[in-house]
């Protein structure tokens, strides 16, 4: 209740629509309960007295409403959509807005599964739901209570058959909100399953592919869609008893009314008219009744989807700018790491342990290590993708967190170990390095990335379209777009993620050659499994089981370090013996 609450904030911009919606529907109810009335007057009065005159004035009459209640009705609709819509679209934008902002680690906790359907299912209940509580959830209780006023002043004789039945209509309604709300949540559980898994298998549809898994993954599919399927299932065939027993509760209704009504009519303290007025309001009522269940229904639904999405406004973003920033700090480039340790999970296995050293300005680091060593943890941690669990972090000796979030990630490029592209054309992808990027720019980076070649290559060289997650490019032209794009940025830190592993050896060299020349200033981190990607380093940090077993250039490292030794033999095939 309280997250519907906290989320109501977003629709009071469209107040005018939220109110007009329910004002128009007023009409249409009013309009729908004058017909039964007017009805029983043609009967009791026009048609009792043979008055053919009166029965076409209140026929008029009944046109006449009928076409007053169909402007009302449509109107509320108009105005209901409208707030429904725009309430939907603002919450989409900020609960986007927040996820965009979430650090690596919230977006871990939740899962992108769970983050797409919040995003579309859960924010389409709730805009389902105010369309139905500005239109219904008026329409039905007005309906129930004019029909049960009107019952009472023209039909009181038959008014002990609501007493018993509008008691048992609420509680079969009660009951099965309740019931539905619970399932529902339960199907939204379900459906995170099934986004997450569909995701999973269209990322790595080639994979599956490759390996000739359909089978184990349509297998896997089958048991989340199946729970999906069983859960809906459950709760649909809920929501659809309902509507039988209110009929049958009716009908018992009805009969009773009938029963009643001929007594009464028999010893002449009753009208015909007045007995099928009372059916119509009968009818009426249940109507009301059972549209004001789906509306509660929907709200049930709707309470699970406004508590997942309060979930999201309320987590507590890790990654924060400090209280004192220190802005007018210009950032050069010295990296230093003191003491730092970090784990992925609170109170986890530190993954990273005592890491200390300094990388000066225009230096170039080399991070090599075994598999899992912690290389990557490492360097996320610089632009602050995660933050340290203790120790610190300073660039030209100022701590990380006293620099501006959007100051400390200008001045870095990072490419990381899987190259991510985005749809649209390489000129799209560069802007995203450096937004103001000119051509001349472009083919800059593009020649020290060693991606001209191939660029000339495509239609439209620079407009050249890629697919989604750049399908139609190679591995290794991915990597030089990706470093390009960085390059672009002409960064103070920058940071390869053994990006140039899909790059063969002349290529390498040559970025490396061209780094070195236009971005002598630069301080580089290449983290490789390759030595001859860092043999050239002015440090080279070798990781083993997140700590960083030694370090020094590749000469130094040969005599002090077994690891590196160990890794250089294996990829040089040359026995080091001077130990
Ligand atoms: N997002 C994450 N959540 C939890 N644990 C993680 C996450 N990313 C990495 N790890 C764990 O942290 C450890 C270090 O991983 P990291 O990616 O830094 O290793 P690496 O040395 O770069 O390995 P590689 O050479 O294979 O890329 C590994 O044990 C890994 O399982």
């Amino acid at each position: 209740m309280n997250a519907i609450k906290k989320l109501l904030q977003y629709i009071r911009p469209y107040t005018l629509f939220a109110v007009l919606g329910p004002l128009l529907m007023c009409i249409e109810v009013i309009m729908d309960l004058l017909q039964p009335t007017i009805m029983q007057k043609m009967i009791d009065i026009g048609i009792a007295n043979q008055d053919n005159g009166y029965v076409l004035k209140l026929g008029f009459f009944m046109l006449l409403s009928a076409f007053v209640g169909l402007i009302g009705g449509a109107g509320s609709s108009v105005y209901a959509a409208k707030a429904a819509v725009h309430f939907a679209t603002d919450l989409r934008r900020e609960v986007f807005k927040k996820t965009e902002q979430f650090s690596n680690q919230n977006t871990d906790s939740f899962g992108t599964g769970k983050l797409i359907t919040i995003l579309t299912n859960d924010i389409a209940t709730l805009q389902q739901a105010v369309i139905m509580t500005l239109r219904i959830f008026v329409r039905g209780p007005l309906l129930f209570i004019g029909s049960v006023v009107i019952v009472w002043f023209t039909a009181r004789e038959l008014f002990p058959v609501l007493l018993v039945a509008i008691p048992i209509l609420i509680a079969f309604i009660y009951y099965f909100s309740i019931k539905t709300g619970k399932l529902f949540s339960k199907v939204q559980k379900a459906m995170d399953q099934v986004n997450t898994k569909l995701q999973e298998m269209l990322a790595g549809i080639r994979v599956i592919k490759a390996f000739d898994r359909h089978d184990y993954e349509k297998s896997h599919f089958k048991t989340v869609n199946d729970l999906l399927m069983k859960r809906n299932m459950t709760a649909e065939q809920l929501i659809l008893t309902l509507m039988p027993i209110m009929m049958f509760v009716v009908n018992i209704g009805i009969i009773a009314g009938l029963w009643m009504g001929v007594i009464k009519v028999n010893e002449g303290t009753l009208q015909v008219g007045v007995i099928l007025a009372f059916i119509n309001y009968l009818n009426i009522m249940m109507n009301g009744l059972m549209s004001s269940s789906h509306v509660l229904m929907q709200i049930a639904r709707s309470f699970s989807s406004a508590e997942r999405i309060v979930q999201v406004f309320d987590t507590e973003i890790d990654i924060k700018e400090h209280e004192h920033l220190i802005s007018e700090q210009e950032i050069h480039g010295e990296v230093e790491f003191r003491q730092v340790n970090f784990s992925y999970s609170k109170n986890g296995e530190h993954v990273l342990r005592n890491i200390s050293f300094k990388a000066s300005i225009g230096q170039t680091i080399g991070i090599i290590g075994s598999t899992g060593s912690g290389k990557s943890t490492l360097v996320k941690l610089i632009p602050r993708l995660y933050d340290p669990d203790s120790g610190d972090i300073l660039i030209d000796g100022v701590s990380l967190k006293n620099l501006p979030l959007e100051k400390l990630r200008t001045a870095i490029g990072f490419v990381p170990q899987k190259a991510t592209l985005f749809s649209g054309s390489i000129k799209d992808n560069f802007h995203f390095g450096k937004e103001d990027a000119t051509i001349d720019d472009m083919e800059q980076a593009a020649q020290f990335a060693a991606a001209t070649e191939f660029i000339n290559r495509f239609d439209g060289k620079f407009e050249h379209k890629l697919m989604q997650g750049a399908t139609n490019l190679s591995g290794g032209q991915k990597q030089r777009l990706s470093m390009a794009r960085a390059f672009l940025r002409e960064p103070n830190i920058l940071i390869l993620d053994d990006s140039t592993s899909a790059i063969d050896a002349l290529s390498e060299s040559a970025v490396q050659q061209a780094l070195r020349k236009a971005h002598s200033n630069t301080t580089v981190f290449i983290i490789s499994s390759k030595i001859s990607s860092i043999i050239d380093a002015d440090q080279i940090l070798v990781m083993k089981d997140g700590e960083i077993e030694a370090s020094g250039t590749h000469d130094e490292l040969l005599t002090q370090s077994k690891v590196y030794r160990d890794i250089y033999t294996s990829q040089s095939g040359r026995e080091v013996k001077n130990v």
